[in-house]
């Protein structure tokens, strides 16, 4: 039997809307495979209990069914679904990377991106590659219909996931069909500045790249306490505050020092409004590692 570990990964950072993407160190799903007539799914770990393990419905089942690669699949899900964490993307890109060992296929990673995809459409309607492609590649990646560009870098982070869901679905509804050029201008400029700052390894220039005024203010609404958690996080020190995903995950960039002191202070600003919430200290990591 092969295992695969798949990172969870933080998609958008603000500016960079369905094309940006980081793999996180942790948490992390971890999934084992071996070969067999028919694709079967057991799942087990974080709101395992909410994710269908009918292969139609479920991330894996579209990948093994891309690669004609069909097998026994357990999940341990380290990820919890619906998170903004890109959970459903971790067991995708789990499969994938793992299938395309076992039956000796021979993509490379890059090639492994798209395929790992079909998973995201089977949840979303839509086969966009931000969570994906953090996930196989790690580091931070760029993903367009050209391709990915990856480069390793090494930004510490906190994601903070409160006890709210929020379907990926429901937040793509509320993203606006149009945006203004003074914005457009802002967001490259954003964009620009986040992707120097993940080449320098430099948080400051990476939390300033992760302001935008386009998509993340239309799903912030569905995040109750987003506002006073982003801006708790910036007083204790953050340089950069955002939706990860499509939430309602709340992620910061930081110095390593203001790590510690920013994670307790987004807890203390969620249950401050009656909310539950989990935090990650973590940083920028590796992609999916077979053993
Ligand atoms: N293997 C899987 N792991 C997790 N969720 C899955 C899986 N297969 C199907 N799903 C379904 O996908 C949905 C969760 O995916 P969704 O994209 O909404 O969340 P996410 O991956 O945590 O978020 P984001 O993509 O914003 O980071 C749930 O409805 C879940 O049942
Ligand atoms: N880019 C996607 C990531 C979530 O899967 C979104 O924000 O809708």
């Amino acid at each position: 039997m092969l295992t695969v570990r798949a990172p969870a990964t933080s998609a958008n950072l603000g500016s960079g809307f369905d094309v940006f993407g980081v793999a996180l160190e942790r948490p992390a799903d971890v999934v084992r495979l071996e070969k067999a007539d028919r694709v079967t799914i057991e799942m087990t770990g974080a709101g395992s209990q909410y994710i269908p393990e009918d292969p139609e419905k479920n991330t894996v089942g579209a990948v093994a069914d891309a690669l004609d690669a069909p097998a026994r699949i357990q999940i341990d899900k380290g990820v919890r679904p619906a998170s903004g964490l890109g959970s459903s993307a971790a067991s995708a890109a789990a499969a994938a990377v793992g299938l395309n060992e076992l039956y000796d296929r021979g993509y490379s990673r890059e090639e492994l991106v798209p395929i790992a995809a079909k998973g995201e459409a089977v949840v979303s309607g839509d086969a966009h590659d931000d969570n994906v492609a953090p996930s196989i590649m790690g580091g931070f990646t760029i993903a367009t219909d050209k391709g990915v560009t990856q480069v390793d870098a090494d930004i510490p982070l906190v994601a903070c996931l409160p006890d709210i869901v929020v379907s990926t679905r429901d937040a793509r509804n509320v993203v606006p069909e149009t945006a203004r050029v003074d914005q457009m201008v802002e967001t490259v400029g954003n964009a620009a500045a986040l992707t120097t700052g993940m080449h320098r390894d430099d948080p400051e220039l990476v939390g300033r790249g992760m302001h935008d005024t386009v998509v993340t203010p239309a799903r912030a609404k569905l995040i109750d306490g987003y506002e006073q958690v982003r801006e708790a996080a910036l007083a204790a020190g953050a340089t950069g505050v955002t939706i990860s995903g499509a939430g309602p995950t709340v992620i910061a960039a930081c110095a390593e020092k203001d790590r510690r002191k920013i994670a307790s202070t987004m807890l203390d600003a969620f249950g401050e409004r009656g909310v539950d919430a989990r935090v990650y200290q973590t940083r920028i990591g590796g992609g999916a590692e077979v053993f």
